[in-house]
């Protein structure tokens, strides 16, 4: 069997030009842009490129951007006196403080500071709670964007078995959340996990999240499944000096044996973004009062 490959790149493209089309709706009925602050603090390359990324895909969805970038040396005071601003900012719908924050700062007491019906990120802890209890409120871009993949690609999910690796607050556990909501049967493995090819062999879907480059073999996929591979690693290239991105998945292993699989890099990482723009739209229509049908994006 040759893996169709899900292409994470398109669908993330055809949403964006969604969102855009309903962003004009809101801008003509609310008389303002939909708006979102990006807070940056630090110069970690690889953040710098995603927030210049986001910034860059509000503006072209229609959107009003807000960034806010600040020295790596900032003080917890000074952070969390900008998140309390932007909590009381009405042209800012949605609130995302870039991660990893420096060393020195606490992420915890960052996130609980956002307006939970800001936190387009969905990491604030009444809307993991919401998540948990299936009440409406925000959902983490990358598992949410694995879930519009997932169920493009296989309709209906309900009694299938799925297998996340990985238990972040960020990936694992909320993706793990929106298959229990969609009536999978799930199965969270992770590091201290026992015989894990097994359990992965088990999985109609398999969501990895670990951080480990192709960790995930071949021989451990179960022919026809679903795979979505949410890692992004950085390894040594074959060309001197020169690198290249690996996912958590042996690709060219799992796409022989797999039904469906997604690509590093073009699978899940553009999801991620245009899940951030679809929050941060959800979020206008909520602060503005106006009604949006619960699939309208
Ligand atoms: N506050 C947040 N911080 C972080 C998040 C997040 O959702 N909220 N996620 C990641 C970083 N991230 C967005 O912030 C992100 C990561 C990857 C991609 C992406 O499109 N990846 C490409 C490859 C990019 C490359 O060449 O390096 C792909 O997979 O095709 C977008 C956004 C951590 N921090
Ligand atoms: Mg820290």
């Amino acid at each position: 069997m040759t893996a169709t490959v899900i292409d994470g790149k398109a669908f993330a493209a055809d949403l964006r030009a969604r969102i855009a089309t309903l962003a004009a709706a809101f801008s003509a009925q609310a008389g303002r842009q939909a708006g979102l602050a990006v807070v940056l603090v630090g110069e970690d390359p690889a953040s710098q490129v995603y927030v210049r990324s986001k910034g860059r895909s509000t503006v072209e969805a229609g959107m009003a951007s807000f960034e806010h970038k600040l020295p790596a040396d900032t003080d917890e005071a000074t952070l969390l006196a900008l998140v309390e601003r932007l909590n009381a900012d009405p042209a800012v719908d949605g609130i995302l403080v870039q991660l990893p924050l420096p060393r020195h700062l606490d992420e915890q007491k960052v996130i609980a500071t956002i307006n939970p019906d800001k936190d387009v990120d969905g990491f604030h802890v009444t809307n993991a709670g919401r998540l948990a209890v299936g009440q409406a409120g925000f959902v983490p871009c990358t598992p949410l964007g694995c879930l519009m993949l997932l169920k493009d690609r296989l309709g209906d999910l309900a009694g299938l078995d799925a297998v996340v690796i990985g238990r972040s607050n960020i990936v694992g556990k909320p993706m793990a959340q929106l298959l229990l909501a969609e009536s999978c049967t799930v199965t969270v493995a992770h590091s201290k996990t026992q015989n894990l090819p097994e359990v992965v062999r088990r999985a109609d879907i398999v969501v990895a999240a670990v951080g480990r480059p192709e960790m995930v073999k071949g021989d451990w996929i179960k022919p026809g499944a679903t795979v979505i591979d949410v890692g992004i690693n950085r390894v040594p290239g074959a060309q001197d000096g020169k690198t290249r991105l690996v996912g958590d998945v042996a690709y060219d292993e799992a796409a022989a044996v797999a039904g469906a699989i997604t690509p590093v890099p073009g699978g899940v990482g553009p999801m991620t973004i245009a899940v951030l723009l679809r929050n941060t739209l959800v979020a206008a229509y909520r602060n503005a009062g106006i009604a949006l049908a619960p699939d309208a994006i």
